[in-house]
C-alpha cells in the first residue's frame, strides 16, 4: 500500500503522540491541512497568527513533551520563527511545518506571492537551519519518508525544534508508507565506559567535599532526569536549590528544598547556603546573564560540577555521549550521604513572611494581588509567568506538592504567556491554569484570548496593568516605556462576540480581587480576565534589585 506525503507526515504525528496541531492556513498549506485533518487522531487548532500559534505549540510541547506547528511560506514562518527561537533556546521539541511554492517554479523562473520577490526561494530553509536541530525540504516524493524521520529523530533526541518544508503540490503525491515508529524514536544510549568513569570520578569528588549541595537548572525536564535528580538528591541528603527557570522542578514541599537560587534575589536564603557549600553539583543548569543577575551570583568553576543533557564535566574532567538522567541515576547509587548543607540550613533557614491581608476597601497594591494568588495554587495548578514583573511575582510563589511553574527565561518573548498557556491547555485540559501577564506583554498577543474562548478554556488570567514596562523601568527609563492603556477587562466581551463565556474584571482594591477570583473559580467554560490597577512603580523589590545588575552588565564598556 502506499501513503502521501502528507499522510506520512500525519501518522508520524500522531505516532510521536501529538493530538493537536496549531495552524494558521495559507494557500502554500491548504493541502497538507487537508491530509493531517484525514488522520483520525489529529485535531488541528486555529490560532489568530502563526506569532501566537508558534508559542502555543511551544506551550503545548510543555505539558505534551513534543509539539507541531503548520504555517504557510514566508508571511507565516517568519512570524513563527519568534516561538521556534523560544523552543529553541528553551529545550523544547517543536515541528516547524511550512507550506511552500509549488516545485515548479523555481526551474520556470517565476515570481510568487508571498516571498520576498526573488528566484531564490531556499531562504527561508536557509534561515530555519540557524534556529533547529534539523530542517529538511520536501522535493521528491521518494526521499519523503528518509527525510521526514530524520527531522523528527533529531528534535526528539535532541530538544530541539525542527522544520519541515513541503511545497504545495507535493503533500497529495504518493510515498511509501511509514515503519515502524522505534525507528524515529531510537536514540544512542550513553556509552557505558565512559558513564561509568563520569560517575566515578563525580563520586570521588563529591565524597571528598566537607558540604556539598545540589543545584537543579531547566534542562532537567528535557533531559527527562527530573526523577533520577530527586533520587540522587535523596541519597546524599544535601540542601537542593533550583535557578529560577528550574523552578517546581523539584518539589518545593521537600524537606530539603531551600529555595531559588537566583543571586540577592534568591528565595528563602538559597544564596548563603549555596555560598556557604564547597561544591555546588549543577544537573541541566544554564547560566545566563539574567539567571545570574548580571554575572553576580555564578559559582567558580573550581566550585562546581556541570551535568549538562548529554555531558559531565568539573575541573580536570570532561565526559561526553552521557544522558544526564542515566549519570544522576548512577551517581544516585554511589555517593556518600552528607547533610551538612542541610544541617547548616537548618540554623540560617529564614522563618516563612505572613503577608497580612489588606483591608478590603484599601487601594490594590501588588503585595496584596500576590497574596491571593497565592491562595489560589493548588497541586493541580500550573502558573505561568509572563516576562516581566510577573516572573519576580511568580518566582515568590510557594508551589504546594504537584503545582507546576512555566516561564520563558532563556527566550523571555513578551506576549509568550497567553498563547503557550492556551496551547498547554489543550495538552492537559483537566490542569487549572493560572496566567499572570502585564499589560505590555498582553498588548502583544491579547487576540488569542478568543481562542481561550472558542474552545472554552477556564483559563484564570491576572492582567497586571501597571501602566508600562516595568522591568524596563528599572532597568533603563525613558518615554518608549510609557504605553497606550486599554480597557483589557472590556477588550473579552469583544472576543464573545455575544456567543463566549469569558468574563473580564476591573478591580481597584482587595475585596474587589476576591470577588472576581471567587468568579474566576466558578467560570469553568470560559477564560476569566482579572485586570489589576497597580502604582506604575509598584513592582517587587527583587525587580529593583536585579534590574541594576543587569543594567550594569548590559552597560560594559567594549573590550
Ligand atoms: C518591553 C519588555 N521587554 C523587551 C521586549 C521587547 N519585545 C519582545 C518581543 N520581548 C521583550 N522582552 C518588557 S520586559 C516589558 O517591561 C514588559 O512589560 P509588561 O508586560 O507590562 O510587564 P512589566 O510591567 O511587569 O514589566
Ligand atoms: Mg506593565
Amino acid at each position: 500500500s502506499t501513503t502521501t506525503i502528507g499522510g506520512y507526515l500525519a501518522t508520524r504525528l500522531e505516532q510521536i503522540g501529538i493530538k493537536n496541531h496549531f495552524v494558521v492556513p495559507g494557500d502554500y498549506n491548504l493541502v497538507l491541512l487537508d491530509k493531517l485533518q484525514e488522520n483520525p487522531n489529529l485535531d488541528e487548532v486555529n490560532c489568530c497568527n502563526e506569532l501566537n500559534c508558534s508559542f502555543a505549540a511551544e506551550g503545548y510541547a510543555r505539558a505534551n513533551g513534543v509539539a507541531a506547528v503548520v504555517v504557510t511560506f514566508s508571511v507565516g514562518a517568519f512570524s513563527a520563527f519568534n516561538g521556534i527561537g523560544s523552543a529553541c533556546g528553551e529545550n523544547l521539541p517543536v515541528i516547524l511545518i511550512a507550506g511552500s511554492p509549488n516545485t515548479n517554479d523555481p526551474h520556470d523562473h517565476n515570481l510568487l506571492h508571498h516571498t520576498i520577490g526573488t528566484y531564490d526561494l531556499d531562504y527561508e530553509f536557509e534561515m530555519a537551519k540557524k534556529i533547529t536541530c534539523a530542517a529538511v525540504q520536501v522535493k521528491h516524493a521518494e526521499d519523503a519518508p528518509r527525510l521526514i524521520d530524520h527531522a523528527i529523530r533529531e528534535c526528539l533526541s535532541k530538544q530541539k525544534p525542527c522544520y519541515i518544508e513541503i511545497p504545495t503540490n507535493m503533500s497529495a503525491v504518493a510515498c511509501a508508507p511509514p515503519g515502524p515508529i522505534e525507528g524515529v524514536l531510537q536514540q544512542l544510549p550513553s556509552e557505558e565506559n565512559t558513564l561509568k568513569a563520569a560517575v566515578d570520578a563525580a563520586a570521588e569528588l563529591i565524597n571528598s567535599r566537607l558540604k556539598p549541595i545540589l543545584l537543579a537548572g531547566p534542562k532537567l525536564k528535557c533531559a527527562g532526569a527530573q526523577h533520577a535528580f530527586l533520587r540522587l538528591a535523596e541519597s546524599l541528603g544535601c540542601a537542593v536549590a533550583v535557578l529560577p527557570s528550574a523552578k517546581s522542578l523539584f518539589p518545593e514541599d521537600h524537606p530539603q528544598y531551600v529555595g531559588v537560587y537566583w543571586g540577592q534575589v534568591s528565595t528563602k536564603k538559597a544564596d548563603a547556603i549555596l555560598e556557604w557549600s564547597d561544591l555546588t553539583v549543577c544537573a541541566g543548569c544554564i547560566f545566563t546573564d539574567y539567571s545570574t543577575t548580571g554575572w553576580t551570583s555564578l559559582q567558580p568553576a573550581a566550585h562546581r560540577l556541570e551535568a549538562d543533557f548529554d555531558n559531565v564535566k568539573f575541573p580536570n574532567h570532561y565526559y561526553g555521549q552521557i544522558k544526564l538522567k542515566d549519570f544522576l541515576d548512577a551517581l544516585a547509587d554511589k555517593v556518600t550521604r552528607n547533610d551538612s548543607s542541610m544541617e547548616e540550613y537548618q540554623r540560617i533557614r529564614p522563618s516563612p513572611t505572613l503577608v497580612q491581608a489588606a483591608e478590603p476597601t484599601a487601594l490594590i497594591n501588588r503585595k496584596e494581588m500576590a497574596r491571593q494568588i497565592q491562595q489560589l495554587i493548588d497541586s493541580n495548578t500550573t502558573l505561568f509567568a509572563e516576562t516581566g514583573d510577573s516572573w519576580f511575582n511568580g518566582i515568590l510563589m510557594d508551589l504546594p506538592h504537584g503545582a507546576k511553574f512555566e516561564a520563558e527565561m532563556m527566550w523571555g518573548s513578551i506576549g509568550w504567556s497567553v498563547p503557550a498557556s492556551f496551547g498547554y491547555s489543550m495538552a492537559v485540559p483537566d490542569r487549572k491554569i493560572i496566567t499572570m501577564v502585564g499589560d505590555g506583554s498582553f498588548q502583544v498577543t491579547a487576540q488569542e484570548v478568543s481562542l481561550m474562548v472558542r474552545l472554552k478554556k477556564p483559563i484564570i488570567i491576572f492582567l497586571i496593568n501597571n501602566y508600562g514596562y516595568t522591568i524596563e523601568v528599572e532597568i533603563h527609563d525613558g518615554p518608549y516605556n510609557n504605553i497606550k492603556n486599554w480597557n483589557y477587562a472590556a477588550l473579552i466581551e469583544a472576543f464573545n462576540a455575544g456567543d463566549g463565556n469569558a468574563r473580564g474584571y476591573q478591580v481597584k482594591t482587595g475585596g474587589e480581587l476576591a470577588e472576581a477570583i471567587e468568579k474566576a473559580k466558578s467560570n469553568l467554560h470560559g477564560p476569566t480576565l482579572i485586570e489589576v490597577q497597580i502604582h506604575r512603580d509598584d513592582c517587587t523589590s527583587e525587580l529593583i534589585t536585579w534590574g541594576h545588575y543587569v543594567a550594569l552588565a548590559n552597560a560594559r564598556p567594549p573590550k
